[in-house]
């Protein structure tokens, strides 16, 4: 490879651009695409009004927003995308004439939040306030999904200072990185040297947990998708922490570190959750920082102290004038400065005497992350992570472990017409594997959630025929579980339902619309007869007996999403229904995979990447069933092709019937 400082010179001018790239994309959506298309892709949500006011964990001040009901009479927000987590900004929905100016000021007038909770009927927004702003709210609001170029700018951060290092102190772990150094593996040792915590280990879970424990600086842990990669990384944590050793834990994304977080919880290791409260699972949260704080003692006084700011923000609704409006403004605005640096004395006291810190890779760069000293950075998800990303946690480490599976979907770069962020779309985890080869990395081969039948073409076309289903799942159905009648569908573990033949064509945009317009359309297809299709299936099984909390839909494209959740979302509520990306690292017992592309010129789009391809195929336990049109699809690539003919020989192999389908 190139020198460390010619590769990371590149790396920062791609990370530039793709941070101006992701802030253009969300201004263009915004500034130029109506709001009732916004809100139709479920980017934006109309017509809202401010319900109530009141402060949160972290001393956030909290806007709770209903539909306004002089517009909307059912009370219910209309279908959108926004996640507890995503940042969005709030800003008086323009009417008329003031629209197009309004949309330009947006910048300077909205106020940006977290979106802490949504509800069919409400969404909660923490707002990003430290300094005094009019929280007079206009009686109609909107709600935007905006871009955030705070993780960018991290990264370029950490990639400074990694250029900075290499002319001078290089760590053996940035040697290794950019091959400066060889790797040289640890030497195996025999099990009756070491204990392991826990008895349910198979082999290459235990060779894997060895290796890293033993190896001086860098290990890999490859886990193709359900072989208990995270399972195995607890075990690590575990005999790191008894060996009086302090972790750092980390994932690209929150779900990962609370995956960890969640499984750990059993073991009662001192350990703490960095990270917004509004983005961390329920389940975590009482490992929450946030959370610690306020149950400890110095956290007493600062939940009286936002009791009082609650009181305030009363207040601020009752204040006669301008003047009483201020002032009271600046007293809340004291408590906040109060509450915050009880806050930060409090945090460096529990991080202190935490074994293990989880945090994103992101929030590793963050001021609570930053002042502690770890023995071993351990960062799951690592082939989902941009290089950059984890070079925020791993800049200052002697030890780093790295788990992920590079056959997966890689970290999300913006897209571009050229294709120029290509580059960054190649993780560290597989630049390792393709600098040092298989010795840096150890395999997890037994897979414990899908049927093999399920399993089989992932694992001979991606992973070399390597896995093994383990017993207890090798041949289990839906019609196995409690309650599950045996029917057609339930008692199949691959179902194909081929819509060739031109009837179940893909929803193709408007040309007449702008060419903005059409573009951003264009960046999501749909195809409302397979929607319909999906609909039956889940009916089927639904109506088997199968929980709808143990279904997925998932297709790649968005649009699809926002259509089956409008047909099926209010009839199955604990149905979930996302994108295939979304659903990484996730697993249902029944999964319908609707693959939406259906056209004359064979076209697929970016089905064609076998990376989610696999990530799609690969998370149901019991039953997978595939919607598509094998004409259409199996032109795609030679991947595609042999997908399609596997589904053929091996599937429970359906045509259905166009006219008993409402498009
Ligand atoms: N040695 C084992 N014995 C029995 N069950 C196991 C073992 N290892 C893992 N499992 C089970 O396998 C399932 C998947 O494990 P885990 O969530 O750790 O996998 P993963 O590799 O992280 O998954 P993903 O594909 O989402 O990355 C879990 O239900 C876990 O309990």
């Amino acid at each position: 490879m190139e020198s460390i400082e010619v590769y990371l010179d590149k790396h920062l001018n791609l990370l530039e651009k793709a941070r101006q790239a992701e802030l253009q994309l969300s201004d263009d959506a915004v500034a130029r695409v109506d709001p009732k298309l916004l809100s139709a892709r479920g980017l934006a949500c109309l017509n809202l009004t401010v319900s109530r006011l009141y402060t949160g964990l972290g001393g956030k001040t909290i806007v709770e927003l209903v539909p306004d009901s002089a517009l909307n009479t059912t009370a219910r927000i209309p279908v959108h995308t926004l996640r507890t987590g995503d940042i969005v900004r709030i800003e008086e929905q323009p009417s008329g004439s003031a629209k197009k100016q309004a949309k330009q000021e947006l910048r300077d007038k909205g106020l940006a939040g977290v979106v802490v909770r949504t509800t069919q009927q409400k969404i909660a927004v923490a707002l990003n306030i430290d300094k005094q702003v009019n929280l007079d709210f206009p009686k109609r609001m909107w709600l935007i999904k905006i871009a955030n170029d705070a993780p960018y700018k991290r990264m370029i951060q950490a990639v400074t200072d990694l250029r900075t290092k290499a002319s001078k102190d290089l760590s053996s772990i940035i040697s290794i990185s950019f091959s400066l150094s060889k790797y040289i593996p640890p030497t195996e040792y025999p099990d009756a040297d070491f204990q392991f915590l826990d008895d349910r280990l198979n082999d290459s879970q235990k060779q894997a947990i060895k290796f890293a424990l033993k190896a001086d600086n860098i290990a890999l842990i490859h886990g193709p998708p359900g072989t208990g990669k995270t399972h195995t990384l607890i075990e690590i944590i575990r005999q790191l922490v008894a060996g009086g050793l302090k972790v750092l834990v980390c994932g690209p994304s929150n779900i990962s570190v609370d995956n960890i977080a969640d499984k750990l919880a059993a073991y009662r290791i001192p350990m703490v959750r960095v990270g917004h409260p509004a983005r961390v699972l329920p389940t975590v949260l009482s490992s929450s920082l946030d959370y610690v704080i306020q149950t400890s003692d110095a956290g007493m006084l600062v939940k009286d102290i936002r009791k009082e700011m609650d009181e305030k923000l009363a207040d601020v609704k009752k204040a006669r004038n301008a003047g009483d409006r201020r002032r009271t403004w600046e007293d809340i605005r004291g408590l906040r400065k109060e509450c915050k640096e009880r806050e930060i004395r409090c945090t460096k006291e529990i991080m202190g005497t935490s074994k293990v810190v989880l945090s994103t890779l992101h929030g590793a760069g963050g001021r609570d992350v930053l002042g502690e000293k770890f023995d071993v950075i351990i960062i799951d998800e690592a082939g989902q992570a941009l290089e950059a990303q984890c070079w925020i946690a791993m800049i200052n480490a002697t030890k780093c472990i790295l788990a992920g599976d590079h056959l997966q979907l890689g970290p999300t770069v913006p897209r571009s017409e050229k294709d120029e962020f290509q580059e960054l779309e190649l993780s560290l985890f597989e630049r390792l594997i393709k600098l040092h080869g298989p010795t840096v990395k150890k395999s997890l081969s037994v897979q414990y959630r899908m049927h093999q039948t399920i399993m089989d073409y992932p694992s001979n076309s991606l992973y070399g025929s390597s896995l093994i289903a383990a017993e207890s799942v090798q041949s289990h159905l839906l019609s196995d579980l409690p309650d599950v009648e045996e029917t057609e569908d339930t008692k199949e573990p691959l179902v194909f339902w081929d819509t060739q033949g031109g009837d179940f064509r893909e929803r193709v945009p408007d040309d007449t619309d702008s060419s903005q317009k059409r573009s951003f359309q264009e960046e999501s297809k749909s195809n409302p007869t397979e929607a319909s299709l999906c609909n039956l299936h889940v009916r089927s099984l639904v109506k088997a007996g199968v929980r709808p909390s143990d279904i997925a839909v998932i297709t790649p494209y968005n649009a699809q999403v926002t259509l089956l959740s409008e047909t099926l979302k209010s009839d199955f509520p604990d149905l979930e229904i996302g994108s295939v990306d979304g659903f990484q690292g996730r697993e249902k017992e029944a999964i319908v995979l609707s693959l939406v592309r259906s056209n004359e010129k064979r076209e697929v789009g970016f089905l064609s990447d076998e990376r989610r391809l696999n990530v799609a195929m690969t998370r149901p336990r019991r039953h997978l069933c595939v919607i598509g049109d094998s004409e259409t699809v199996s032109r795609g690539s030679k991947y595609l092709k042999s997908w399609m003919g596997f589904l053929e020989e091996n599937a429970d192999l359906r045509y259905p019937d166009p006219s008993v389908l409402q498009s």
